[in-house]
């Protein structure tokens, strides 16, 4: 056996009910005195909340999905301006979105408290969005010091959130399988990813109240991020970046429709993948396991039920086909993208 592996260097705290002491204690190590608090409208009173004893010099709402750089250029602006020496972010993907985007200019240390399971908190991959394209790099400089995860805070995620974005987890875990820098240890933080995933979304689709099968999605969405983090984007990241970077598609429901089809297509020569993913699911094959996870899930089944338009699908085609890893196991040519694509925007059998 031969690889090299990546750790990303971070701190992660896990524990239900104890949001506000892990960014406390987290501010303090970071000797913090002029704190930025991120959070959207929606996670406003929360973010109060959570960070009432921190020394906060601003409060900042407008976050949006993708980062538009407009966003971002005045989150900077204002972190500037209040001089800033820490960030504090509580939301979703797109709350830490922005609070990378700052980072990625100042180099403000981050203290995220994610409440979806997008992942964005354990990754060193930044995204932005410029006149409907989105551009993502990495950069250390983005990766938070320190995930607070307290899996109470996801309790008001509601049930199809949170069945899109758990399925967004659950696609770091197969696609980085077969990324650029797939390697061993990457694809034991996925098969654990896949197994927390497959136990925890069914509970939390029955009951969204539930703790247990909250803390068992969150757990396994960190694992998931950081296998994908450590792999890179592959096929499937790639298809869903182009779908949300040029049609403002939903990014959690998008990978949720993708994911089947990107599967399909790999799988029979990925059988390595589709036997330590098969094993995971405790299925016969990656795509039995996944299929019957999400028709236990009711997931998001079409794309042209989130926006894409028919006449959108050959000149996502071209942009997905420059984009298409060496890595990948099945050769892509311009037909069978086609394929998938047309199959994933109908909602049909993936083959
Ligand atoms: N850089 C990276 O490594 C990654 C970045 N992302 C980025 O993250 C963004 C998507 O993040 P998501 O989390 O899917 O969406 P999001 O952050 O936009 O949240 C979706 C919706 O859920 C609401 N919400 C969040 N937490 C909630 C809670 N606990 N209770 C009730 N409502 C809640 C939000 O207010 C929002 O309306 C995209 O821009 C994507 O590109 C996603 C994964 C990895
Ligand atoms: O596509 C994903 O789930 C992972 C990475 C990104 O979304 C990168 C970004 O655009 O912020």
């Amino acid at each position: 056996m031969r690889f090299i592996h990546t750790t990303l260097p971070q701190r992660v705290r896990f524990a239900s009910g104890a949001a506000a002491a892990g960014v406390r204690a987290e501010t303090e190590r970071l000797g913090a005195r002029r704190v930025m608090v991120i959070a959207a409208d929606a996670e406003r009173a929360l973010a109060d909340e959570i960070t009432a004893d921190l020394p906060v010099a601003l409060r900042h709402h407008e976050v949006a999905m993708h980062v538009p750089v407009e966003l971002a250029e005045r989150a900077r602006a204002a972190a500037t301006d209040h001089q800033a020496d820490a960030i504090v972010s509580v939301g979703g993907g797109s709350t830490t979105g922005l609070a990378k985007a700052i980072a990625l200019t100042t180099g403000l240390p981050i203290i995220a408290v994610p409440t979806t399971y997008a992942g964005s908190e354990a990754t060193d991959v930044w995204g932005l969005t410029e006149n409907a394209v989105k551009t993502t790099g990495r950069d250390p400089r983005v990766l938070p010091a320190a995930i607070v995860y307290d899996p109470s805070l996801t309790l008001t995620l509601p049930a199809d959130l949170s069945v899109a974005s758990g399925l967004n987890a659950l696609a770091h875990c197969v696609d980085s399988l077969w990324a650029p820098q797939s390697d061993p240890i990457n694809a034991a933080l996925a098969a654990e990813g896949v197994r927390a995933l497959n136990a925890g979304l069914p509970e939390v689709a029955e009951d969204p109240s539930g703790v247990d099968g909250r803390e068992h999605a969150l757990y396994g969405a960190y694992l998931a991020a950081a296998a994908f983090a450590s792999a890179g984007s592959g096929l499937h990241h790639k298809i869903c970046h182009v779908l949300g970077g040029m049609y403002d598609l939903p990014h959690a429901q998008t990978h949720a429709v993708v994911l089947p089809y990107v599967l399909a297509f790999n799988a029979p020569n990925a059988p390595g993948a589709d036997r330590r993913l098969a094993a995971a699911f405790g299925a016969d094959t990656a795509l039995a396991g996944l299929q019957a996870l999400r028709a236990r899930l009711n997931a998001p089944a079409a794309l042209r039920d989130y926006g894409l338009a028919e006449s959108d699908l050959p000149a996502a085609v071209e942009a997905i086909l420059e984009a298409v890893p060496e890595s990948n196991p099945t050769p892509a040519t311009e037909d069978n993208l086609a394929a998938l694509l047309r199959a994933a925007w109908e909602g049909s059998e993936p083959a």
